[in-house]
């Protein structure tokens, strides 16, 4: 499939999209591989730029979703140019950016070239919704019986969403890209490169792009522009307009069954599609509300969480709610996040979450979820299902024999269960140990990241005491949710919290949630059916049982850096910043750095980062600009190893070290 620019930078794709890519482009995708995009610096514009690498991350999602790219290619094709645009559109150095590139999605409304402060149109929210078509889009939505969509009147969106940059593709539909007939606002009503709907409403594209609940949407405007169109019309729609138009559409009900019910291969193989691709938006959205759908009740469950248990966080390097916060390490005691006697507060606050809330859920369409009440299912989806950014193996430093294990014994076989059969079928269970700070929890979301599965992650300690006499029933029901979006890597930090020696101390509940983990670990193993691992992460190895040992049949020592995996960690970190530093000053760092862990090595370089605005004085803080703070210089560093050290003993390592002659699958 070929794809040329016309002298006018415009380029077509078979599906009728429009969109700029620089003149005279031809771009082949079978050999995208091969080709190195570049934008010219000389004479081209910010504005220009941005458009292009927009056009270009365009064709890799197009490429991706025609299978001409694989999903690691297209990951980091899509990663480098998205990385690159935000950098235009975000920053804000006059001179190579854009700065607010789209400063709301009414820039949308108001101007297709959203970069220009020129244009400005007379919409408005307000007198939007006084123009005669839209109120009677309005009304026909009101009384609407009978689909109003038509396979024509889909138009994919390229280009900015909200004030994020999005990817185009069947997803995008779920949000702005309905177009009805007659529906246009403004003076251009023909439209003439329509996507046609119905290649889209094929069985194998209606899970990417039907919203879970349509009529939960809730943006309050969404609008369908045509990026590449001279004078391109701007469709607007209220949200509500939309939702029903969508979910009123005859088939919905059809669809939505034969999906829900339909063959498993095809459930898991667009399971895993979505999942890319919504981490491919991931990476450029750190929106939500632009790039990513959630329900009202996912909402309000975040919104909840934040303002009331203030230890949600979610991102890369960021553990979750129920996600470890701390780092006990070998010798510590162990703390529960959440102390037990605010387990009424805590029930307080689920019922403030889920209490009136719960006709608004979503119901459980999967038969294996009818046995679980509706606010555990929100919990694990919007608290324990990881939708953080794409990570690569590259983004791990060192590791080497770990990462080319894992490889082997687990993304492999889990991207081939065809191939890796028998003998060869990958272990249901892996443990990672090793002192804090190392990368195991990168790893774990890594395998999932790289193997296309689900990533659950969840603290053991959360398990036995957050989840007060109801632990088992979340191991259970994680495991469930997990059989249902299959391929999926459960990821336990503190594992040890969980899977402990038993000894006459043992709190029974702790011995229910243990016993009710091997059952679903041991169900996972015999059932071939079953693509589910459990990574768990520990830093305290010697506490784990033999019969725990046994289950995560693979070991991996997890060690502290070496010399050029933290020279690797300081040179991507400040590849991002403003820096002085020579390569001979960044080795001098590396060598001294010696005994630091990768989160050592990153707490250093925050560290050294901060030097540059120390040496400002406190009075001029309110004053300067940003390109008046001076680099980081390698002075920054010096000082900063006064105050940051190593977090780990050598009496640690040594104990780490013999485990793992002991029970390590190292060589
Ligand atoms: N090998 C590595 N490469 C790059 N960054 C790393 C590496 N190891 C640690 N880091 C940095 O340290 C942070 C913490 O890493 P991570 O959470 O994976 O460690 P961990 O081994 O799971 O720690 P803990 O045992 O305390 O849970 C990461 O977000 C990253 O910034």
């Amino acid at each position: 499939m070929e794809v040329r620019g016309s002298g006018r930078g415009l380029i077509h794709l078979h599906v009728g999209v429009t969109m700029q890519v620089p003149a005279n482009s031809s771009v082949k995708f079978s050999e995208w591989q091969k080709e190195a995009f570049t934008v010219s610096t000389a004479n081209c514009l910010p504005r220009q730029k941005a458009e292009a690498y927009r056009a270009y991350i365009a064709k890799i999602q197009y490429a991706w979703s025609k299978s001409d790219l694989s999903d690691t290619s297209a990951i980091n094709l899509f990663k480098r140019d998205a990385e690159k645009c935000s950098t235009i559109i975000d920053s804000d150095k006059v001179e190579t950016s854009l700065n607010n590139y789209a400063e709301s999605i009414l820039s949308q409304a108001r101007d297709q070239q959203s970069y220009s402060d020129k244009w400005q149109s007379s919409l408005t929210p307000d007198n939007i919704f006084r123009l005669k078509k839209v109120q009677d889009m309005n009304e026909l939505a009101t009384n609407f019986k009978m689909p109003l969509l038509y396979s024509t009147d889909a138009t994919l969106k390229l280009g900015n969403w909200g004030n994020r940059f999005c990817i185009p593709g069947p997803a995008d539909l779920q949000a702005a890209l309905i177009k009805l007939p007659e529906a246009n606002v403004g003076q251009e009503a023909n439209v003439g490169q329509n996507t046609n709907l119905s290649s889209l409403m094929k069985e194998k594209d209606f899970p990417s792009w039907v919203p879970a609940n349509p009529v939960q949407m809730t943006k309050n405007i969404v609008t369908a522009p045509l990026l590449g169109k001279k004078n391109a019309n701007v469709s607007l729609f209220h949200a509500d307009t939309v939702n029903s138009k969508i979910s009123g559409f005859s088939n919905y009900g059809k669809r939505k069954e034969s999906y829900d019910r339909g063959d498993k291969f095809v459930q898991t193989v667009y399971a895993n599609k979505r999942q890319t691709m919504s981490r491919h938006k991931g990476i450029a959205c750190t929106s939500t509300d632009a790039c990513g759908f959630k329900t009202a009740s996912e909402k309000l469950m975040v919104e909840q969480k934040k303002h009331n248990l203030s230890l949600s966080s979610i991102g890369s390097g960021v553990k979750k709610c129920l996600g470890t916060a701390y780092s006990r390490g070998l010798h510590g005691k162990f703390i529960p996040p959440v102390p037990k006697d605010s387990g009424e507060e805590y029930q307080t606050i689920q019922r403030k979450t889920y209490g009136s809330e719960r006709s608004e859920m979503n119901v459980p369409s999967d038969e294996r979820l009818k046995n679980i009440e509706p606010k555990v299912i929100e919990l694990i989806m919007s608290e324990i299902m990881d939708h953080g950014p794409v990570l690569s193996w590259d983004d791990i430093a060192g590791l080497e024999f770990a990462k080319n294990t894992i490889k082997e014994i687990v993304v492999w076989p889990m991207l081939r269960p065809d191939i890796f059969t028998g003998l060869r079928g990958p272990p249901k269970g892996i443990l990672l140990f090793g002192p804090p700070g190392t990368g195991k929890t990168l790893i774990g979301k890594c395998i999932a990241c790289q193997s296309g599965a689900t990533f659950f992650s969840i603290s053991a300690s959360s398990l036995t005491s957050k989840w007060v006499g109801e632990g088992e029933k979340m191991v259970r029901s994680l495991f469930t949710v997990a059989r249902c979006h299959q391929p999926a890597v459960i990821f336990i930090d503190e594992i040890d919290a969980l899977l402990s020696q038993r000894g006459e101390g043992e709190h029974e509940s702790s011995r229910r949630i243990k016993t009710e983990f091997f059952v679903q670990l041991d169900g996972a193993t015999t059932s071939a059916d079953e693509n589910i691992l459990v990574v768990g992460a520990t830093n305290r190895p010697q506490e784990i049982d033999e019969a725990a040992r046994r289950r995560l049949a693979k070991r991996l020592y997890i060690p502290l850096p070496e010399f050029s995996a933290r020279k690797q960690i300081v040179v991507s970190l400040m590849s991002r910043e403003n820096t002085s530093i020579t390569d001979q000053q960044v080795d001098d760092i590396v060598l001294k750095a010696d005994g630091f862990s990768g989160a050592d090595m990153t707490q250093l370089c925050r560290e050294a980062a901060l030097g540059p605005i120390r040496s400002i004085q406190a009075m001029d803080i309110s004053t300067i600009t940003p390109d008046q703070v001076r680099p980081i210089a390698y002075i920054d560093f010096q000082n900063a190893f006064q105050t940051v050290r190593p977090s780990v003993s050598p009496r640690d390592l040594e104990m780490y070290e013999i485990w793992n002659k002991t029970f390590g699958c190292g060589k």
